[in-house]
């Protein structure tokens, strides 16, 4: 029985690129506690530029090691928030997709016997065999050629996984691991996500991977939920599967807190631990969008994302299974969102967003006919290498003013996302919003670009900037109400405009639009 007059709260965790955000909510959802770690920022000894380290050859990677020892750290710092860890019910959460954790022979012991008066990060050195791959890596193509190959050609791998084969995918990046560093993938007893990696480390055991974000492998059967034998086959030994284990729906509990955490931070042993999912996928879950809306998360990347009944086959960007009610979900990314805006505004003002405004107001919508495509890390959509192109009014290239820039930089994610999006079906209608999120969407003048480029409003969350964050904490709660058979006094969470298409947005962008599509034709291609 559970007793109703005792507080009951909900925590959510967001292991997203640059940072380990956490938030504490109670039964109607209001938020009562947050905080986060900045990984470059709070810890340095790791040497990530942007939460990652890079290659010479397109690898980007970061150290397991440093979001376990973020995890050390956010929880002392929602001790010092004042958090009462008894009052927790249910947690989970959220991590960047695509990446893998390599986890050693023994670690699984290990995650079962920690002691309560030592960090996590110190107990937990020596169980990684390596360094992880992210989803900003771009050093797989071989062997997304091999896989697609291997399955019978692109569109049929896009038909079963839900997507072609993707350089940051972790089955192209598990055969690399396969192929070129052997030793390694021996070595490795379980092979993680991320954010089963993360869930692990709160249960005390190798956390199942969740068939959402299992679904950002080109592993998965989305239509049968199962692995695909064909596609592991592809990319590693007859290990494979064991490695990864058998991958179980989002809404599921997949343990209790491990005495670890009973002990160090005076969790109840019954506290429930919700498996953690994508990062996209639980941005989706925590925007609750409605039929005709549209999900745009501006975190590290800039992401789509929106809820379908339906798999189809994508020809581009990705189709994973819904992390709640809709049973399938559409995902466009593209790589170059907001630490590209971040390195340009640096570049154009100096660190400041005010400037950068200033810059943005001094210039007119539709910039006077100066265009740019700004990747300062390889492009997922369309593929490509970083580059810089700019051109004036007549499509020649040139190096205008600062104020410009700036726009050209804007309006030119703005149309990329228009144009992906159109290219996959995505009609918006008059009744469609988006529905924006993420570190960027606070940046008004950035959403208004967005609102004039596709000529719908924009519209934030009322609750919170991070939906994923929310999002984990609420996959909490309901999971636990609907596990515990109790009724959630839950508030809606709910949406305000922020940004409204002016009369003359379609006139203006329309044939931008088709400005753009031509430079994005000419840009060179990757191998
Ligand atoms: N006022 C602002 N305007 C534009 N971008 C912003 C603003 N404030 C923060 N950001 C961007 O938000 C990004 C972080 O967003 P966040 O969603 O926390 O990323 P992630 O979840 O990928 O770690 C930073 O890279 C920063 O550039
Ligand atoms: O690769 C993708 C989605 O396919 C990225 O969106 C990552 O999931 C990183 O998320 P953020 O840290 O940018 O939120």
């Amino acid at each position: 029985m559970i007793d109703e007059t005792r507080k009951k709260t909900f925590l959510g965790f967001d292991f997203s690129t640059q940072r380990l955000k956490a938030i504490v909510i109670d039964d109607k959802y209001e938020i009562q506690q947050e905080a986060d770690v900045e990984f470059d920022v709070d810890l340095p000894e790791f040497r990530t530029a942007g939460g990652v380290l890079r290659g010479e050859h397109g690898e980007v990677t970061a150290p397991p090691l440093l979001w376990v020892k973020a995890l050390d750290m956010v929880l002392d710092r929602l001790v010092v928030a004042g958090v009462d860890f008894s009052t927790v019910e249910a947690l989970s959460g959220a991590a960047q997709q695509h990446g893998s954790v390599w986890w050693a022979k023994g670690a699984e012991a290990k995650l079962a016997s920690l002691t309560p008066d030592g960090f996590l990060h110190t107990q937990l050195a020596t169980v990684f065999v390596c360094d992880s791959p992210v989803w900003m890596d771009s050093s797989t193509t071989a062997d997304c050629k091999a896989l697609e190959e291997a399955v019978g050609g692109p569109e049929e791998l896009a038909k079963i996984t839900g997507s072609r084969a993707y350089e940051r995918f972790t089955g192209p990046q598990i055969r690399k691991m396969y192929k070129s560093k052997p030793r390694v993938y021996g070595a490795t007893e379980k092979i993680s996500l991320i954010s089963s990696f993360a869930c692990s480390l709160f249960v005390g055991k190798i956390a199942p991977i969740d068939l959402s974000d299992g679904s950002g492998m080109n592993l998965l059967d989305i239509h049968t939920m199962k692995w695909c034998d064909k596609a592991l086959e592809a990319c590693g030994d007859e290990t494979l599967k064991q490695k990864l284990g058998e991958p179980v729906p989002s809404a599921s509990v997949v343990g209790s807190i491990s005495p670890y955490f009973v002990q160090r931070y005076g969790f109840k042993p019954d506290c429930k631990v919700v498996a953690f999912t994508g990062d996209n996928c639980s941005a989706l879950a925590g925007l609750r969008l409605r039929s005709g809306w549209v999900g745009l998360s501006l975190g590290t990347s800039d992401t789509l994302l929106l809820g379908l009944e339906e798999p189809g086959a994508p020809v581009a960007g990705h189709v994973l299974v819904g992390p709640t009610s809709a049973p399938y979900m559409a995902l466009l990314c593209f790589a170059n969102g907001s630490l590209t805006r971040q390195a340009e505004r640096d570049r154009l003002c100096g660190p400041s967003w005010q400037a950068f405004d200033e810059l943005l107001r001094s210039t007119v919508r539709g910039n006077m006919g100066y265009m740019g495509i700004y990747y300062n890390t390889a492009e997922i959509l369309p593929r490509a290498p970083s580059l810089r192109v700019v051109q004036d009014s007549a499509g020649r290239p040139c190096n205008p003013a600062p104020q410009f820039e700036a726009r050209a930089l804007l309006e030119g994610q703005a149309l990329s996302a228009r144009a992906h999006s159109e290219d996959v079906g995505l009609a918006l209608e008059r009744s469609s919003r988006i529905v924006a999120t993420g570190g960027a969407s606070v940046n008004t003048s950035l959403l208004q670009i967005f609102a004039d480029v596709f000529n719908t409003p924009v519209y934030v969350q009322d609750q919170h900037a991070n939906a994923a964050l929310l999002g984990a904490a609420m996959r909490a709660a309901e999971v636990w109400a609907q596990e515990t058979n109790t009724q959630l006094s839950g508030s809606e969470v709910t949406v305000s405009p922020v940004a409204k298409p002016y009369p003359d947005a379609e006139k203006i962008y329309s044939p931008m639009l088709q400005r753009y599509r031509k430079m994005l034709e000419e840009l060179p291609k990757l191998n």
